[in-house]
């Protein structure tokens, strides 16, 4: 028989069901935390976004929180089982978000009613008892602390580690360096670039002034840096795998005649939005770089090629989950030929900037190395690689690659 709940709990319960849907989604089907939020719209406006903040704080110390749970049992719980799932949202309601525990408990096993109940409620009530983790205190999965110290070092990993449970700073990039400049000054935002503005505290993006006349859109400082590349004296800049735009908006906003390349469709569709919005302009093209073939070369091309993406854990801490070496391995073989045929649309003398998100060498430091090595008629101008750790205290930046080859004249 169904015990009546108190209306508070109640509606407690389905913001959490919420949550539990949402990491059961991410984890067990690799779904991308934003897509596995879809169908959020049905709860009240309150719950949605504590739904999104439970689920976020969970996967941001997954790890931290297995630990803890396997240390509380004997018990072996697949890394999948409902069980686990709820114990992690728990703990991260009382580690990252300060639930009360008689909050958590009441909310945790109507999540598991019918189920493992009694295990859930034996094994929160261990943790609740003993102590737990600052909310500061992070850890990475496994895989990745162990490839990044290889490739980066421990101060890297342990800068990933402080950066996984902060929320990152709020990056905007503007048409212009005065708008930008006026707007840090009005909004108390600092300019740590030409036209960009970090805004430390969170606020409801759409609530900002210029938003509406599309003075400005999202971008985090790092991926910034590859059109920043772009010679300023190059007419035509074709940008390949442009789509949803971030980067296609700053070639065109610095004046350059700007092509957007992107073989997907929706993601065009986003571009286009943007755009229209923020009134800059760029031709639009729909294919694949693999099959392309422009009628003139370009003055300088901008390869932003898909990835493992795992420069951005801030903002989606999820993309560690799903970074296997296999992913990382096939991320790297496609773009080292994405590279290839996008160095053909390169005048003599043109510009080459390849980029990606990602803090894995192998898509970074290697494609060009590999590339370099086949390629006399290439040079290296400029390369930038932006670690966990970088202007940590301004709020940090995300994991990126950048470099810039030229072709010879
Ligand atoms: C890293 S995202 C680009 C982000 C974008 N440059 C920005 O700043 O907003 C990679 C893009 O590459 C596109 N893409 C992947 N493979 C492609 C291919 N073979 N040809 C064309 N576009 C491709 C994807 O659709 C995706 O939009």
């Amino acid at each position: 028989m169904n015990r009546p709940q108190p209306r508070g709990t109640q509606a407690g319960v389905e913001a959490r069901r919420s949550a539990l849907r949402i990491l059961d989604r991410v984890v067990r089907s690799g779904q991308t935390m934003d897509s596995a939020a879809q169908g959020l719209q049905k709860l009240e406006p309150g719950d949605q976004a504590l739904a999104l903040a439970i689920a976020g704080e969970t996967l941001r110390r997954l790890p931290l929180l297995d630990r803890l749970i396997d240390g509380a049992t004997r018990q072996v719980l697949p890394d999948d089982a409902k069980a686990r799932m709820v114990l992690r949202l728990a703990l991260a309601q009382r580690i990252a978000l300060k639930v009360p525990d008689h909050a958590l408990v009441a909310t945790a096993l109507p999540l598991v009613e019918g189920g493992p109940r009694r295990l859930v409620h034996g094994v929160l009530g261990t943790l609740l008892r003993g102590t737990l983790p600052d909310a500061d205190e992070g850890a990475l999965p496994d895989a990745v602390e162990q490839r990044w110290t290889a490739a980066w070092g421990t101060e890297a990993v342990e800068a990933a580690r402080r950066a996984i449970v902060r929320r990152p700073p709020l990056d905007l990039s503007f048409r212009t360096h005065e708008e930008a400049l006026a707007f840090a000054e009005a909004e108390g935002g600092t300019s740590l670039a030409e036209r960009h503005v970090r805004l430390s505290d969170a606020r409801p993006v759409t609530g900002l002034p210029g938003f509406a006349e599309g003075r400005w859109w999202i971008q985090d400082l790092s991926s910034t840096l590859p059109a920043r590349m772009i010679p300023a004296d190059a007419a035509r800049v074709l940008d390949a795998c442009a789509a949803p735009g971030g980067k296609t908006l700053q070639i065109a906003a610095a004046g350059h005649r700007t092509i957007a390349l992107d073989r997907s469709e929706s993601r065009l569709a986003r571009l286009r939005a943007n755009l229209s919005r923020t009134g800059l302009e760029a031709e639009i093209m729909t294919g694949d770089v693999l099959g392309y073939a422009p009628a003139e070369p370009f003055d300088a091309v901008l390869l932003d090629a898909p990835c493992s993406a795992t420069g951005t854990f801030r903002r989606h801490p999820e993309v560690l989950l799903r970074a296997s070496g296999r992913i990382i391995a096939e991320s790297a073989e496609l773009q080292g030929r994405l590279l290839t045929a996008a160095a053909a649309w390169v005048r003599p003398g043109g510009s080459l900037v390849y980029a990606v998100c990602s803090l894995e060498p192998s898509e970074g430091e290697e494609i060009i190395a590999n590339f370099l090595a086949q390629r006399s008629d290439y040079t290296l101008a400029e390369q930038r690689r932006v670690l966990p750790g970088e202007a940590e205290d301004q709020g940090g930046m995300d994991g990126f690659f950048a470099a810039r080859l030229v072709k010879a004249a």
